[in-house]
């Protein structure tokens, strides 16, 4: 079987729509867009799929009753458009949805609940029970409370995301653009692209950045396809049914052997940025890359960046590469007194908290092989 005719076959599906295909230049819900997108997702679930919906818009659904006219530059009044602009969006589901006695539910998450290992387990169960209750769920980054520190920030990788919480067999991302092309659609001369093996097929091709309401443009999209770990179809919402039916529509982006890497890791290696450096001597990069053992403060040699405790930060070899990336249990102030100590002494000398790791092996991921 193709891995097109698998996605026509499949048993569960995340499908992820763009704020562009379900929200109008006007800043508002398009009714007539989103009932045929959800025409198209009822109908493939009425043939049997387990459909996990993806939708972004808040942000874009939330500007016109905002007064705005276009995408906020600041966070708190992207987290007040997300607010209004979500329950607008979730409303006009349920009663899309309804029309086929569908009941939806709604997921909001926000990036610790891959990251925390309890949070992790938490939303896999949500999601699970949802779809065991025969509920379609909808998710979406809870953008009204999300920070830009730890954001995901794009939709296309929280459904890469997803699709390892659910263990879905395939991955439709629609958005205004029916393909990967070698370079920006809009510029002529350009070339649709059907198939993405591996890096190789990538390397010509110009990626550029997102449309007038999206985020992320291609970038986002490809980064969601090399760590989704099953086929991944890229198309747009025009196209969404025939994507689903396994047709040769858009740009199947064929899996990379991702499975491995836990939820957890996959985020923090691909959906974080490091918040500062911290610079390893030559032992404690033997350690944490090739051991995979805890980050111990005796093993560090210099520290860089205004980080808090909880935040990603990026591990760099005595030579200034980055290693892996951690999430540091020590505010990046307090890290040049603890440098270089063990951990007994720390304790001694500190007390009993400084006992502890600078990063936990459970917090860390190695993002290069020695
Ligand atoms: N190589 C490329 N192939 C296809 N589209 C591209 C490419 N480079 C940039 N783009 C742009 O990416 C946009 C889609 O990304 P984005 O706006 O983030 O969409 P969405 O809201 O659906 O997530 C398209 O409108 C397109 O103009
Ligand atoms: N969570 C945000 C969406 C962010 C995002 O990825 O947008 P898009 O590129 O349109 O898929 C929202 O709902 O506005």
């Amino acid at each position: 079987m193709s891995e097109r005719e698998a996605i026509g076959k499949a048993r569960r599906i995340v499908v992820k729509a763009g704020s562009s295909s379900l929200t109008t230049p006007q800043g508002t819900i398009d009714a007539n867009r989103i009932d045929a997108l959800v025409d198209v997702l009822a109908a493939r679930r009425a043939d049997g799929a387990e459909i996990v919906f993806v939708s972004s818009g808040a942000i874009a659904a939330g500007l016109g009753p905002l007064g705005l006219t276009r995408r906020p530059r600041d966070l708190a009044t992207q987290q007040a458009a997300a607010s209004v602009g979500q329950g607008l969006l979730f409303a006009r589901y349920t009663s899309s949805f309804a029309r086929y006695g569908v009941t939806v539910g709604q997921v909001l998450l926000t990036a610790d609940d891959m990251i925390r290992r309890s949070h992790h387990r938490n939303a896999q169960r949500t999601l699970e029970q949802l779809i065991t209750l025969g509920i379609l769920p909808i998710v979406n980054e809870n953008d009204t409370v999300a920070t830009d520190e730890i954001r995901f920030g794009d939709n296309d990788r929280l459904a890469a995301l997803v699709a390892h919480l659910t263990r879905a067999d395939a991955v439709v991302l629609l958005s205004d653009v029916d393909a990967l092309y070698t370079g920006d659609p809009r510029r002529p001369g350009v070339r649709r692209i059907a198939d993405v093996h591996g890096p190789a097929d990538l390397a010509d091709v110009e990626l550029g950045g997102s449309g007038r309401v999206g985020t992320g443009g291609m970038v986002t999209k490809v980064e969601a396809a090399r760590i989704a770990g099953v086929p991944v179809v890229l198309t747009n919402a025009a196209s969404a049914a025939h994507a689903l039916a396994g047709d040769e529509v858009g740009t199947l982006f064929h899996p990379a052997d991702a499975r491995r890497m836990s939820t957890r890791d996959l985020w923090l290696a691909h959906a974080t940025t490091g918040q500062g450096r911290v610079t390893l001597d030559a032992g404690a990069v033997d350690a944490v890359v090739r051991r995979r053992k805890s980050l111990l403060p005796a093993g560090v040699t210099g520290v860089e960046g205004d980080f808090a405790a909880g935040d990603p930060v990026d591990l760099c070899d005595p030579g200034g590469r980055v290693v892996a990336r951690g999430l540091v249990h020590y505010d990046a102030s307090e890290i040049p007194e603890l440098m270089g100590r063990s951990t007994r002494w720390l304790a001694r000398e500190l007390g009993a908290e400084y006992e502890r790791e600078i990063i936990h092996r459970d917090h860390l991921v190695v993002l290069t092989e020695q």
